[in-house]
């Protein structure tokens, strides 16, 4: 979908959002959401100062060779699971037909001029970041915030993606501004940790196959 026909689609259904706000995008598969995403969650908008975050749920990971369980069961799992009133459930990306973040940012950006977005991701992806389509693009065009999580920390802090871009790293105590900042900018938030995986789950029989 080009620009001009994102803009004019009356069917898009975005979160409420004010201009000027910081909005921290939590892009993820959830299959199925768990409670380290709404720990996580609950610490970008203390940390980063967000005024809110949507929840991304992915229609598929490009860089995943499984696809997940159904948009629909995914998306009533996480409204069951990250309930509070600053935080959203989007299925934007399936809306617009994106699997590739840099496109999904392109799109917000144009809906959404006035608004400040922040991209979110747990330490994990950071690792791997320099994989992703035009990753350069996105470190260029928004502030991203990185969460700690176990067996990535000081991974991500030794990545691709962070030693290319070490003079954008933010100190933790300008950490609450990052949103405010021009990118390339990203912040690592050494939060306590939680050891809560999606595959975990899945393996532990708690996310049946839909199809099974
Ligand atoms: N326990 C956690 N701590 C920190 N970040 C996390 C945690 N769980 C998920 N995230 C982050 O949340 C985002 C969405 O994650 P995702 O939906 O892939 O969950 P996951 O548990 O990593 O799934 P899977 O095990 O299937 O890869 C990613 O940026 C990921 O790094
Ligand atoms: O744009 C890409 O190339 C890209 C590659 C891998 C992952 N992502 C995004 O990263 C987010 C986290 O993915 P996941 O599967 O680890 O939850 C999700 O929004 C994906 O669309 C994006």
């Amino acid at each position: 979908m080009d620009d001009t026909a994102l803009r004019a689609n009356p069917r898009l259904v975005l979160p409420p959002c004010r201009r000027g706000a910081v909005i921290g995008l939590l892009g993820g598969s959830f299959d199925p959401p768990h409670a380290g995403h709404a720990h996580i969650t609950r610490e970008s908008l203390k940390r980063f100062g967000l005024d809110a975050v949507w929840w991304l749920i992915s229609p598929g990971n490009p860089l995943k060779p499984r696809g997940p369980a159904p948009l629909a069961r995914r998306m009533a799992a996480a409204r069951e699971i990250m309930q509070h009133p600053r935080v959203h459930i989007s299925d934007f990306e399936a809306q617009i037909g994106a699997r590739h973040t840099a496109l999904t940012l392109a799109a917000l950006r144009d809906l959404r001029p006035g608004v400040r977005f922040v991209w979110l991701m747990g330490a994990d992806n950071m690792v791997q970041f320099h994989h992703w389509q035009d990753w350069r693009q996105i470190m260029e065009t928004v502030p991203i915030g990185i969460l700690a999580r176990p067996g990535a920390r000081l991974a991500a802090r030794s990545s691709v993606a962070a030693r290319m871009y070490e003079r954008a790293r933010v100190p933790t105590p300008l950490a609450r501004a990052l949103g405010h900042m021009q990118a390339p900018a990203w912040c690592f938030a050494n939060v306590p940790m939680m050891a809560l995986s999606s595959t975990r789950l899945r393996a532990a029989g708690r996310w049946p196959d839909a199809k099974s």
